[in-house]
């Protein structure tokens, strides 16, 4: 076991137990706290989390449990791995176990509707806290369980705890990078999730690469724009957590995003699309969020809001995109001026 560093995770699905291994296999001792019972008897009994990761063998460092106290009692680092619907709920009932030491860790790539708060400002709401860190980058859950080489980005403004969860999850095919600017890499991670519903939709109806081409990099300038004027580095959107994880999740049908995206490319309704993934696809809620936002910060945002024409105003694709193609004519690389409105 590696020193007596305690590590926690909160969260049982794809990405929890990805992180939960990770360290687990760098030798910590980790604790991951799940709300199902049968899940945390069958990673007991078998080593297997076979509903989210099947076939990924868990490291007996990796303790699941069912009780929160247990998982995040004198934890050094607590990772929230929670969908952003049930993140402040679950925030606020671990801390009676908190202490002032303790690190919290967001991974969630979502919004807060009503507050539009982050997730890491969640966490300092409701544990009166400011040792928050954002985990977020390339880092699809499924081929980090084939331990296929990834990286990701650490951001959190205290450089020894960015530099203690380098340690916790680094190792020879994760390797974790280091930002300060905790604002922007949480902010992309959350955005890309609605540009990867319009790349699985354009990948269903059959569009070629110099179209999938156009929509990412179109992605990357509107996330960026927006982001910017938010107080964002747009630096940031060029790193791992901004372009990066655009690509990767733009391009991959391990995406979950991209997968809602080209369910209803193949002429499914939204719910259908949902219901069939039986995972959480945080693009759709962040959509809605970001569509209003948009609209109230009057920054020009053409994709979101063809997307939610799509989706909930029964446009079609084929008129979107041919709004978007005959707009009035731009510069191309405009996009992280202030006042751009490309
Ligand atoms: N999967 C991936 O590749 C990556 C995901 N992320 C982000 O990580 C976050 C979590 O995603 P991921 O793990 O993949 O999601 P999954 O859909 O795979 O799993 C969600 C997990 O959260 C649990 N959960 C949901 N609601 C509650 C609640 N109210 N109380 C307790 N547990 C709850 C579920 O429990 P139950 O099974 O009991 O419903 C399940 O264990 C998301 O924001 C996602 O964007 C980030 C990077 C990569
Ligand atoms: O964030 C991810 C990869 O970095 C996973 O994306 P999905 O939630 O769309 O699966």
């Amino acid at each position: 076991m590696t020193e007596s560093v305690k590590i926690a995770v909160l969260g049982g699905g794809s990405f929890g137990t990805a992180v939960a291994n990770i360290a687990a296999e760098n030798g910590y001792q980790v604790s991951q706290w799940m709300r199902s019972k049968a899940a945390v008897q069958e990673i007991k009994s078998t080593r297997l989390n076979s509903r989210y990761m099947p076939g990924y063998q868990l490291s007996l460092n990796l303790l699941p449990t069912t009780d929160l106290a247990e998982a995040v009692t004198g934890a050094s680092i607590v990772f929230v791995s929670i969908p952003s619907k049930s993140f402040r709920d679950v925030v606020a009932r671990i801390k009676p176990f908190t202490n002032a030491e303790q690190i919290f860790v967001s991974t969630t790539k979502g919004i807060e509707g009503e507050s539009f708060k982050l997730m890491s400002e969640i966490i300092q709401d409701e544990l009166s806290t400011d040792n928050v860190g954002v985990l977020s980058g390339p880092n699809l859950a499924k081929e980090i369980a084939k331990r296929h080489l990834t990286a990701s980005v650490i951001a959190s403004t205290n450089d020894e705890h960015c530099q203690l969860v380098q340690k916790v999850l680094g190792n020879d095919y994760f390797r974790v990078y280091a930002s300060n600017d905790t604002y922007g890499v949480e902010l992309g991670g959350a955005l890309k999730n609605i540009y990867a519903i319009i790349s699985g939709l354009a990948a269903a109806l059959g569009l070629g690469e110099n179209t999938k081409s156009m929509l990412i990099t179109r992605s990357l300038a509107e996330m960026s724009r927006f982001a910017v004027q938010l107080g964002a580095n747009p630096m940031t959107f060029l790193g791992l957590s901004g372009v990066g994880d655009l690509i990767v999740t733009c391009m991959s049908p391990l995406s979950r995003n991209y997968r809602v995206g080209f369910a209803i490319g193949e002429g499914k309704n939204l719910e259908q699309a949902v219901d069939e993934l039986g995972e959480v696809a945080e693009g759709i809620n962040t959509l809605k969020i970001i569509r209003d936002k948009s609209i109230e910060m009057e920054v020009y945002m053409p994709l979101v809001t063809g997307l939610y024409k799509v989706l909930f105003e029964g446009a079609t694709v084929k008129e979107v995109a041919r709004g978007l193609m005959l707009g009035a004519h731009k510069q191309d690389v405009e996009f992280i001026l202030k006042d751009g409105t490309q």
